[in-house]
């Protein structure tokens, strides 16, 4: 028979699943402290000032109720005294006997009030807190997030490990710092009821920690459960996320409708939700059912006190001061201890979001690239030297190719589906590097390139190009963030991407909304939003690199030939690099590469080409033989 979880040494309990976990039993109850350090540093960035508030108001919350209730005493004995003067006495004067007890009892509205008033400002600095904390936090994760490579990112470990931190850990820092400050103040004020309390006996104080340290055992155990299991099934939120996402945005909506995906999705997305919500039923009824049964035993633990005191009392050894006193220091002590220990198992069950948080803030980036801004042979050009690549964990998907592209040439890369053209720009872009072999731009090998200098050079459109959700202007503007709102910039761009003419024809020109997100967003057709896109990639001016990755491919024939004949002649001394799959717009490339399954399969003029009567003379006959 499996032991009951409280038969758990407490260091196991608090193991957390870390990576970090220490095997010592002791460093495993102190890890929960490990974060909290660094929470505080968080707070301690975000507001010195509120930092300070949140210690004197806890300090003030912590200290006065015991205050409170010794006054409580002097009030119930002064009561009882006065009461017997007042019956003893001649010629009773009730304001002689009534007045000292009522000046105790304004001073105990004093200190109510003053706790109240800690109160207030504690949940206030901590509503403003948790506003500004929270937005550090994301940004923290943005940040590293702009620093991840394209690799880490296509990483599912990494994603599910970024969605987690976003998930929750923005929550998490000012939890942990709330439950600190808690603890705090709970501490101070057990110390003092301790004070009060070790007068009557130091068993009612073992007494009052026998009666909560099983419900935290309790709470320490749930929390590592449910940390793991929102741990485990990450990928399973991250479905559910997804499914959410496309069952409700316009851009796939339509294809959802007219496949009639929506039962189909929804089902899984219920699927995966009656499969977490079990195990969180099962979790959930564990531990209020635990709780229960173990916060009985405190429950207990204060009518043995309760009787205890009553007896003492009836007995004479108390006063009735002292017994409401020691009553309610019982009662208030045994809720401080309580949520002492409550808050020590929720910091741990903080500590390991946050390890979560850290995790992924600490995941190492590389040191992007170089210092050179320039290379060792000015004029030289691209050149590919037996590059050869694998994506991570992935096959080969280039092998060794070489080619040389001098300034003002142009190159075009047609291949099959996959044969690995996009991925040959992504190396060139350094989005990746190559496993073999090695890319020099003006004789000087890419990684050594510093990444401004370098992308500074560089203009490509990729097939998947961002329709962002922002006016015209600022589509275009994003292609170089120095003239993000330049309008001369943008028309200048538009004008060689041949999207100003339906640019000048929109309700409020280059300010006008994209996209159906925001109010008055006007969507554009599948050409319109490739021409903003080649806009964009020309409004890399000092670019004398120009690639575009099938750029024409959702516009009409004519436009089509207009975007070339631009193209071409903005392009004069520059390096191009066309893919497409339409031969009647690579023909003039000055060097065609036919990539076949990562390799160069035949290179050459289109004349030359069609005189070896190879792969490319074929497939360019077939796309002729359709056009007549
Ligand atoms: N991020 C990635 N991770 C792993 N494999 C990838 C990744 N991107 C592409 N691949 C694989 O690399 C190969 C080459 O893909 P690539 O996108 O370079 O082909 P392509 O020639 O541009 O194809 P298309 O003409 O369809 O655009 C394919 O087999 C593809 O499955």
């Amino acid at each position: 028979m499996a032991l009951p979880f409280f038969w758990m040494p407490l260091s196991h309990a608090m193991q957390p699943p870390s990576p970090h976990s220490s095997s010592s039993p002791l460093s495993g109850f102190f890890s929960v402290f490990r974060y909290s350090q660094r929470a505080l540093g968080l707070v301690w960035e975000t507001s010195r000032w509120m930092m300070f508030g949140l210690a004197l108001c806890t300090l003030v919350a912590g200290v006065l109720p015991a205050v409170a209730a010794w006054v409580g005493q002097l009030i119930v004995d002064g009561v009882v005294s006065a009461m017997a003067a007042h019956q003893a006495a001649d010629d009773p004067d009730l304001r002689v006997s009534i007045t000292p007890v009522l000046k105790l009892v304004g001073i105990e509205a004093l200190i109510i009030g003053l706790i109240a008033l800690a109160q207030r400002g504690l949940s206030a600095q901590q509503a403003l807190l948790r506003a500004l904390l929270g937005q550090k936090v994301n940004v923290m994760i943005l940040e590293k997030a702009g620093t991840l490579s394209l690799g880490q990112f296509e990483d599912s470990e990494l994603y599910d490990q970024l969605t987690r931190a976003r998930r929750e850990a923005s929550t998490r820092p000012l939890a942990l710092v709330n439950k600190t400050f808690g603890l705090m103040q709970n501490a101070i004020s057990l110390g003092s009821f301790s004070v009060l309390l070790i007068q009557f006996s130091p068993w009612a104080l073992l007494i009052l920690a026998v009666g909560a340290l099983p419900v935290f055992i309790s709470e320490a155990k749930f929390s590592g459960d449910a940390f793991r299991l929102f741990r485990r099934r990450s990928p399973e939120t991250r479905m559910q996320g997804y499914l959410e996402t496309v069952l409700a945005r316009e851009d796939s909506i339509k294809e959802v409708k007219l496949f009639g995906l929506e039962g189909l999705f929804l089902q899984r997305y219920r699927d995966i939700f009656t499969r977490l919500f079990a195990e969180d039923r099962r979790l959930t009824l564990h531990r209020e059912s635990w709780g229960f049964v173990l916060g009985l035993l405190g429950t207990l633990t204060f009518y043995a006190a309760y009787a205890w005191v009553v007896i003492e009392t009836i007995a004479g050894a108390l006063t009735l001061g002292q017994m409401t006193m020691y009553l309610m220091v019982f009662k208030q002590g045994q809720s401080a201890l309580s949520a002492s220990l409550t808050a020590i198992s929720g910091m741990y069950e903080d500590n390991l979001y946050l390890s979560n948080l850290y995790e992924y803030l600490e995941q190492p980036t590389k040191a992007e690239g170089g210092s050179l801004t320039q290379g060792t042979q000015p004029g030289d050009g691209l050149r590919f030297e037996n590059v050869s690549f694998a994506y991570p964990g992935g096959r080969q998907v280039l092998q060794k190719i070489s080619l040389h592209l001098a300034p003002g040439q142009s190159l075009a890369l047609v291949g099959e589906n996959g044969s690995g053209k996009t991925t040959l720009i992504k190396l060139l872009t350094r989005l990746y590097h190559p496993t073999h072999g090695r890319i020099l731009l003006d004789g000087t090998d890419l990684r050594d390139w510093e990444t401004g200098a370098l992308r500074k050079r560089i203009g490509v459109i990729f097939q998947d190009f961002v329709r962002y959700q922002l006016q015209v202007g600022e589509n275009l503007g994003v292609g170089d963030t120095h003239a993000f709102n330049d309008e001369t910039r943008w028309q200048q761009a538009a004008h060689y991407g041949m999207a100003d003419s339906f640019i000048k024809q929109m309700p409020k020109g280059y300010q006008t909304q994209l996209g159906r997100w925001f109010k008055d967003g006007q969507e554009l057709s599948g050409g319109q939003w490739q021409k903003i896109a080649l806009s964009r990639a020309y409004m890399r001016e000092e670019a004398d690199i120009l690639v575009l990755d099938e750029p024409t491919a959702a516009m009409d024939a004519a436009a089509e030939a207009d975007v070339f004949t631009r193209f071409r002649a903005h392009s004069r001394n520059k390096m191009t690099i066309l893919i497409s799959h339409r031969f009647s717009t690579v023909r003039s490339a000055d060097m065609i590469l036919v990539i076949d399954q990562g390799q160069v399969l035949e290179r050459g003029t289109h004349e030359a080409l069609l005189a070896l009567d190879g792969r490319y003379a074929a497939l360019f006959q077939l796309q002729a033989k359709g056009y007549q």
